[in-house]
């Protein structure tokens, strides 16, 4: 199939060194599946990434929760794309929903954020998704998918990105998506990848889920067929992320 379990942890805006380090070590000392079945990724706030980067096993990585739009300069309070590739951090999240509701982020500074990012060799995990009242009126596809064109018109090379599909109703909320809502949207995406890109993006992009992902629902959300991993908060603060880490093997036996 050749799209290998992807699974992020986004820390968000919290905790201490100390929590981190404890983090840490629980990820060091977990038995997993190996790299060549899952891609593990932890997303901690700026501060600790070098920490992260530094005391993290090799074979988990590191991504940053955002960056900068274009080349860094005079932006009191950014961070710039080549400041991370220059502390060796591999991964960016970028267009979480949280920043395009509370910072006002639109599809296009998201798609320009994307495209920069790639340019200066970081991968990129894209996230879009619709908010309750935009999937009660129906338009969930129609929210995604200009969400998801505004990243394709200015991203040629996918191979460097991982999409999330968040459905913010679903984001800290506890309330997961059934794993056929989930399905039915990640089935949607595809598609539209497969109108709108090339053969090989369609069946290489990893599309994962995040929104209330936990230790007892991953399993049934993993063995969807266009399920090709999670984007976890809160619970990847917790050793339960071990587990969501461990339903790659799901996918192995499928
Ligand atoms: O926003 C998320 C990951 O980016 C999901 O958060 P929760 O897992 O806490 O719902």
């Amino acid at each position: 199939m050749g799209r290998k379990f992807f699974v992020g942890g986004n820390w968000k805006c919290t905790g201490t060194t100390e929590e981190v380090k404890k983090i840490v070590s629980t990820l060091n000392d977990a038995q997993v599946p190996s790299s060549d079945v899952v891609e593990v990724v932890v997303s901690p706030p700026y501060v600790f990434l070098p920490l992260v980067k530094s005391s993290l096993r090799p074979d988990f990585h590191v991504a940053a929760q955002n960056c900068w739009v274009k080349k860094g300069g005079a932006f009191t309070g950014e961070v710039s794309a080549e400041m991370l590739v220059n502390l060796g951090i591999p991964w960016v999240i970028l267009g979480h929903s949280e920043r395009r509701s509370l910072l006002n982020e639109s599809n296009e500074f998201v798609g320009d954020k994307v495209a920069y990012a790639l340019s200066q060799g970081l991968k990129v995990i894209a996230c879009v998704g619709e908010t309750l009242e935009q999937r009660e009126a129906g338009s969930t596809m129609e929210v995604v998918a200009a969400q998801t064109k505004a990243i394709a018109a200015r991203v040629s090379n996918w191979a460097d990105v991982v999409l999330a599909y968040e459905p913010v109703w679903a984001i800290g909320t506890g309330k997961v998506a059934s794993p056929a809502q989930a399905q039915e949207v990640h089935f949607e995406l595809r598609k539209w990848l497969h109108a709108n890109t090339s053969p090989e993006v369609v069946a290489t992009t990893r599309i994962i889920y995040g929104g209330s992902v936990n230790g007892a629902n991953c399993k049934e959300l993993a063995a969807k067929p266009d399920v090709d991993g999670f984007l976890v908060g809160g619970a990847s603060l917790k050793p339960e992320f071990i587990d969501i880490i461990k339903s790659a093997e799901v996918k192995k036996s499928a």
